[in-house]
């Protein structure tokens, strides 16, 4: 306990009057302390807390004389860049299924999934110190010293490859106005085969300037090193990172759900985990795409087109083009207007359009039923 209290102190790095500022209930070291290293290891799995608490420690730490490295794993989720679309980049429907977490990130870049046999890894440092070439020679360097034979090759982009093919590491970082932080995966165990499920896109024809994830195949240690035990490797990168950077740190256990110790990390997780920032902070974006309906009794087919766009995660304007032959252009107008102004998620719209399917009694009720489900199928 003694020791966390000391890192935590260490971790801030503040005077006695900057503790009164951020209330903290830990003692503070004085500041010659804090010219060091620290390793920390998350106690969470949850990505909203790992992710905040790497946000507490970009805003809160002072790191002009100090590195930081985090060590984290999170429990199935997908994590998706600053800048990205979350309805072209991963499959919602199979992670609602699968009960699969999406995460938005701070730091810009592609999709990523993580789930406990992928190992996620944050170099904190002062923006003059950003060195992300450095940062991947520690896990290059580390993963060399265990296994001499695996060919492990950091590239041009900052990923890591395998055998020059699989990517086994990818990167992404943040840089603010004197600090910065770089963070980068490591695929150990994870589930393959959830990972290709879910890294696909849920909406067809989505038009927009988001930042567009580069897939590659990828690869997991484990297979290649079977002998490789997850300990051994943490193990090493802390002695790398030590190493590398003239440190001696040992690795310190943090819990980011504890408020005495990163007073308002439960603030920046709830908002991390919030639909505005997840869905909401998608770049503007248009769908047009072609929908296929189908009648039972009797037996009939027919195409739509839909034209949606959606700016801040909420439809701006819809239109849907159906023959009026298939359904009167009344009933299809009238479900465009219900849509606009609601989020672009089904649960939402679903909502919205019941009230509608409910007045419609009528003969067109099974073929206005089965546009909406098209509808708000393209939502995910
Ligand atoms: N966990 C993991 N590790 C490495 N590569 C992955 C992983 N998951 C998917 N991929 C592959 O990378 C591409 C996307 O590559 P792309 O280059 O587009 O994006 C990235 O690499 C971003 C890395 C972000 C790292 C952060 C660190 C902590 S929070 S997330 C994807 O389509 C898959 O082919």
């Amino acid at each position: 306990m003694l020791q966390l209290r000391r890192t935590l102190a260490l971790l801030r790095g503040e005077t006695g009057n900057q503790r009164a500022r951020t209330g903290s209930t830990f003692p503070f070291l004085n500041s010659t302390d804090a010219s060091s290293g620290l390793v920390l290891q998350s106690q969470s799995t949850d990505v909203y807390q790992n992710l905040a608490l790497e946000d507490w420690i970009d805003a809160h730490v002072d790191l002009q004389q100090r590195g930081i490295l985090l060590l984290w794993r999170n429990r199935p989720a997908v994590v998706i860049g600053r800048h990205q679309n979350p309805w072209s980049e991963c499959n919602l429907p199979a992670m609602r299924e699968m009960g699969i977490a999406l995460a938005r990130r701070r730091s810009g870049g592609g999709t990523v999934f993580h789930d406990h046999g992928n190992l996620n890894m944050t170099f904190f440092a002062s923006k003059k110190a950003y060195d992300r070439k450095r940062n991947l020679k520690v896990v290059t360097e580390a993963l060399r010293r265990l296994r001499p034979n695996l060919d492990i090759q950091a590239t041009d982009r900052f990923d890591i490859l395998l055998k020059g093919h699989y990517k086994i590491s990818g990167t992404a970082s943040r840089l603010s106005r004197k600090s910065s932080y770089h963070h980068c995966t490591l695929l150990y165990s994870a589930d393959r085969s959830a990972l290709s499920t879910v890294l696909r896109p849920s909406c067809p024809g989505i038009q927009s300037n988001a930042t567009p994830s580069v897939p590659s195949p990828v690869a997991n240690l484990i297979d290649h090193a079977p002998s490789l035990a997850l300990e051994e490797l943490l193990e090493a990168l802390v002695q790398q990172y030590n190493t590398e950077f003239g440190f001696s740190s040992a690795c310190t256990l943090v819990d980011p759900s504890d408020e005495s110790a990163f007073p308002g990390v439960g603030t920046m997780a709830t908002e991390l985990r919030s639909w505005d920032w997840t869905f909401g902070r998608t770049p503007k974006f248009r769908v047009e795409t072609l929908l296929e309906l189908r009648d039972e009794q009797p037996p009939a087919r027919c195409s739509a087109q839909l034209q949606v766009e959606v700016k801040a995660g909420q439809v701006e304007s819809c239109r849907l083009d159906v023959p009026a032959s298939w359904i009167p252009l009344r009933l299809s107008g009238q479900l465009s207007d219900v849509l606009v102004g609601e989020r672009f998620c089904p649960h939402r719209a679903a909502a919205a359009v019941a009230a509608m399917l409910r007045s419609e009694r009528g003969q067109f009720h099974s073929r206005l039923h089965n546009l909406c489900e098209a509808v708000l199928a393209v939502m995910g």
